[in-house]
């Protein structure tokens, strides 16, 4: 922390939105210079609408903000960048027709920043960041070409080139593999050493004890409590940010029944080749009978996301068959798919899963619709405050339009939908990422009832090994396009998946 005098202060800060929500009920607190400090809370505590605070995105009905002491008033994030606060979300926001350095350098020119954009610091910044990060990145790229990873890798670059003492991190990480997210860390460190600061959302506790220098816990929209990573273990963080509930937070493998001999998913000999004439998914077979959860564990662009679209006739099969209960739907398209009643949770599903500019309910009647023309409104409104009960959904009705919900709210409105929908099957990437861990493992307990009680088959694959283990009856392990068991879950040993996962 260096100095006293914090760089942003954060004082009695309140904010409600329409409908009695409050969102923020006076909130303090400090960031230092070169510090990182990580914000948490469970799914709806006020995180974002705080970091949009600070960013200028929103006004905060009561308080005030301090910057290097002096009382400062942000009406938009132009305000705040000139103040060196400087926002990375969850989404990338390139425009894929133009190269990297183009992004950049009009992105920059649109905010008002073009000073800052001459080509040659661009180039400069971009080698310095991408030499740390151990990405190769050349300016001429089109964004199009891009990875999720070094699209967010790019962003960075933004608020870096933008001049920034503050980088707040609103989950921008929470879609990379570990792996990428430690060479992020990287960057923020050297970042810190050299007197910035960064404000990092985040859902993973370990994470934050990793990285922040403090922690602070929000909790039904008040400050809970802050810790120093020296005072912090997971206990006290979970104590502060779900109270009682923390002790719902279990990672115990849940019960299972045996699975119906009857096939539900079958993969069979499948190759899925990438526009580089790759095989991501390399001669896949895998068995998904009725009744049972069968976990594929691997890291992140091991093909397991390409292996899921296929069987959801998403992508083109270029070899190998896929039956769903007795039907052959390679290459048949999803209409076909989602007809034999199979649900599907994409992933990064805030952008494939859901219009946030429609309800609720919209976005749940458009599932069930019958014959792909004639909604069924009353029974969708049924599904849609089943789905808002079940899973706890903070809105006020089910007409909320989904952009107003906070990013874990989201996520249980889409994996509701899905569940209700899966009659026969659920195929599911990363099902609880974005969730808090209470809700989590009530989704896990959701989606295991469906098996061993509904006797659907679910395909599932998850970077989490942990999610992995509690879930699965049969667990397979992809790398490089290739599918490695089946093994018994209840026999597996975890670190001989971990090595089938990484050789
Ligand atoms: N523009 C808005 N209009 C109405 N309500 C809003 C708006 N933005 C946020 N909220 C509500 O404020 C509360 C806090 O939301 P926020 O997005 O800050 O939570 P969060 O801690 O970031 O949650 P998550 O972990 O789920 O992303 C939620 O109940 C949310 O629905």
């Amino acid at each position: 922390m260096g100095e006293n005098k914090p760089l942003v202060s954060v004082r009695n800060i309140s904010k409600s939105f329409p409908g009695g929500i409050i969102a923020l009920d006076n909130v303090n607190f400090d960031i230092y210079r070169g510090e990182i400090v990580a914000l948490l809370g469970e799914n709806g505590a006020g995180k974002s609408t705080m970091v949009k605070i600070l960013y200028g995105v929103y006004f905060p009905d009561e308080g005030e903000i301090f910057i290097e002491g002096r009382k400062t008033v942000f009406y938009n994030p132009v305000d705040a960048i000139k103040q060196g606060i400087v926002m990375v979300s969850q989404i990338p926001q390139l425009i894929d027709r133009l190269s990297i350095r183009e992004n950049l350098v009009i992105g920059l020119s649109i905010l008002g920043f073009g000073k800052l954009a001459r080509t040659s610091r661009v180039d400069k910044v971009i080698g310095e960041i991408s030499g740390k990060l151990g990405m190769k990145i050349d300016p001429d790229t089109m964004a199009w070409k891009l990875t999720y990873t070094q699209k967010q890798m790019i962003e960075i670059l933004r608020a870096f080139l933008l001049n920034a003492k503050l980088v707040i991190l609103d989950e921008a990480l929470t879609y990379l593999p570990l792996e990428e997210r430690r060479r992020f860390y990287t960057v923020l460190d050297t970042f810190k050493k050299n007197g910035g600061s960064s404000l990092i959302i985040t859902h993973k506790i370990t994470e934050a004890m990793e990285i922040a220098d403090r922690i602070i816990v929000l909790r039904r929209g008040k400050l809970s409590g802050i810790l120093r990573r020296e005072e912090a273990s997971i206990e006290k963080i979970r104590e502060l940010m779900f109270g009682e509930d923390a002790g719902k937070i279990t990672y115990e493998r849940l019960a299972s029944v045996a699975p119906l001999n009857e096939n539900c998913i079958s993969i069979e000999d499948l190759v899925v080749v990438d526009e580089y004439g790759r095989r991501i998914v390399d001669n896949a077979r895998i068995l998904v009978r009725k009744g049972e959860v069968v976990g594929i564990a691997g890291v992140a662009g091991s093909g397991q996301k390409e292996l899921l679209q296929a069987v959801m006739g998403l992508i083109r099969v270029d070899k190998g068959r896929i039956t769903i209960i007795g039907n052959d739907v390679t290459n048949k398209g999803v209409g076909l798919v989602r007809q034999l009643g199979v649900g599907y949770i994409p992933d990064i599903p805030l952008r494939h899963g859901v219009s946030s500019d429609n309800t609720i309910l919209e976005n749940i009647a458009v599932l069930f619709q019958k014959d792909r023309a004639i909604i069924r409104w009353d029974e969708a409104r049924e599904i849609a405050v089943r789905v808002m009960k079940k899973y706890q959904v903070l809105a006020r009705n089910e007409e909320t339009p989904v952009k107003i919900l906070s990013g874990g709210n989201i996520m249980k409105v889409i994996v509701g939908r899905e569940l209700e929908y899966s009659k026969t099957a659920l195929i599911a990437y990363n099902p609880t990422r974005a969730l808090d861990e209470v809700t989590a493992v009530m989704v896990r307990r959701i989606i295991k009832d469906k098996a061993v009680n509904g006797k659907i088959g679910v395909l599932l694959a998850s970077e989490d090994l942990d999610e992995i283990f509690q879930l699965s009856d049969t667990i397979y392990v992809m790398n490089s396009g290739k599918v490695y068991g089946p093994f018994n879950a209840e026999t597996a040993k975890r670190s001989e998946i971990e090595h089938l996962m990484v050789m």
